[in-house]
């Protein structure tokens, strides 16, 4: 054969077998990923695994549930969270109120002695000073308890226990109304209800920085929906940015809109009163109002949180204003407590983080020295652990 021929068909074999090799290496290897390409994701690539591998859980009723996290956000959930409702949280809350064990469970230890002799009495009135009742408060309820204790003639554990509840519940003044104002208010003079809606009952919360208040507003915001009512947040704690993030968290888990501002240090007033006008605009019927509690000075503060109530006053006057006291902080809070309360008229006070203190006390004096009742308490960090506050429930947990 011509040898040009042999070459050519030489060639020929080889570019047939390159060609083979090539298309199956292609094949068998995997392609080169285009990083910055947009490409569809399914909620598997987004979402965690389920734990232990099992099916994926509902939405939780978010008994308990952890909450958000400063700056974290909501997880890509199309389900919204469902609140526990009033009367499950509270037969929790009262459960978790009576596992704390109060002032009311040493009280007791003594009283199981039988009868009751001096040092006894004096071991009673220790234990009762102790747990933030004051000086005062405490003598009252002794004079009350030993003037009892003879009229009945008995020194009797199970009699004195009675009129110990009794000497309590007269304390904590079951009589006080503690229900939130949050009927829709009358419109303000220069406010159009007819063109811009119908005003929203407002919520100012307000109280030294860490006391919980963002947390309350999230808290409260499930408390609310869980009720059937429509609410719109505003985050006017722009002194810290992670504040309007929180409450972005807490208002997406349950499918309320939260009014902020982009800008770090914008006007709180300004945020306070774009999200009252949202309320009024959306006909919602409540609208929240978080504030920051880190001011310099006393003067300041009462500008900031008075300028608040002013503006939002331009549409409806403020029905609530809650201050949020720490009940882990005891007198100091107290002090604080009044500077809030002579900067801006309160009408109800929040005692949070009642889980983790048995100074049950705190109630008593809050209520005596800043003339309002406690009308909500918080009693751990999950969503669901805020509940109106009831005396009788109270006393009872004390003295379970
Ligand atoms: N154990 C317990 N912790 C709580 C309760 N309420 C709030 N907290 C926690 O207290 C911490 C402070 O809460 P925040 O809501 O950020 O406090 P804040 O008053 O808004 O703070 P600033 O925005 O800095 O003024 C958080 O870790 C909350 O989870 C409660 O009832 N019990």
């Amino acid at each position: 054969m011509d040898p040009i021929l042999i070459v050519l068909a030489a060639l020929v074999v080889l570019a047939v077998v390159g060609g083979i090799w090539l298309l199956a290496a292609r094949r068998g290897g995997q392609p080169p990923r285009d990083l910055s390409a947009h490409e569809p994701t399914t909620p598997e690539d987004v979402l965690p695994a389920p734990p232990h591998g099992g099916e994926a859980e509902p939405t939780e009723p978010s008994q308990g549930a952890a909450p958000p996290e400063d700056g974290e956000q909501a997880p890509a959930t199309a389900t919204l969270e469902q609140p526990e409702s009033i009367p499950g949280r509270m037969q929790r809350l009262r459960a978790r109120l009576a596992g704390s064990g109060g002032f009311g469970r040493a009280i007791l230890s003594v009283l199981s002695r039988g009868d009751l002799t001096e040092a006894d009495w004096e071991e009673i009135e220790d234990t009762l000073l102790t747990s933030d009742l004051g000086l005062e408060i405490t003598t009252g309820l002794m004079d009350g308890l030993r003037t009892q204790a003879k009229v009945l003639d008995t020194t009797d554990p199970a009699a004195v226990r009675a009129v110990l509840r009794t000497e309590l519940l007269a304390l904590v003044d079951p009589t006080m109304d503690r229900s939130l104002t949050l009927d829709r208010p009358e419109p303000a003079s220069g406010w159009d209800a007819q063109a811009d809606g119908a005003p929203a009952a407002a919520v100012l919360m307000v109280g030294v920085n860490g006391t919980g208040k963002t947390t309350t507003c999230g808290k409260l915001a499930r408390v609310l929906v869980a009720q059937d009512r429509s609410v719109v947040m505003g985050a006017a704690d722009t002194f810290r940015a992670a504040a309007a993030e929180q409450l972005t968290t807490w208002g997406e888990r349950v499918g309320v809109e939260v009014v902020r501002s982009d800008k770090e240090g914008a006007d709180p007033a300004s945020v306070a009163y774009d999200a009252a006008r949202a309320a009024a605009a959306q006909g919602r019927d409540v609208v929240l109002v978080d504030t920051a509690g880190r001011l310099q000075n006393k003067a300041g503060l009462m500008d900031e949180l008075g300028k608040i109530k002013r503006v939002m006053e331009k549409i409806a006057p403020v029905g609530e204003v809650l201050l949020v006291l720490d009940a882990t902080t005891g007198q100091n809070g107290m002090r604080q407590a009044q500077v809030f309360s002579e900067a801006v008229g309160i009408t109800g006070v929040v005692l949070t983080k009642m889980d983790g203190t048995a100074k049950g006390g705190i109630v008593v004096t809050v209520q005596k020295e800043l003339g309002v009742p406690v009308k909500l308490v918080g009693l751990g960090e999950g969503a669901d652990d805020l509940a109106p506050f009831d005396p009788e429930a109270f006393v009872d947990a004390l003295l379970a």
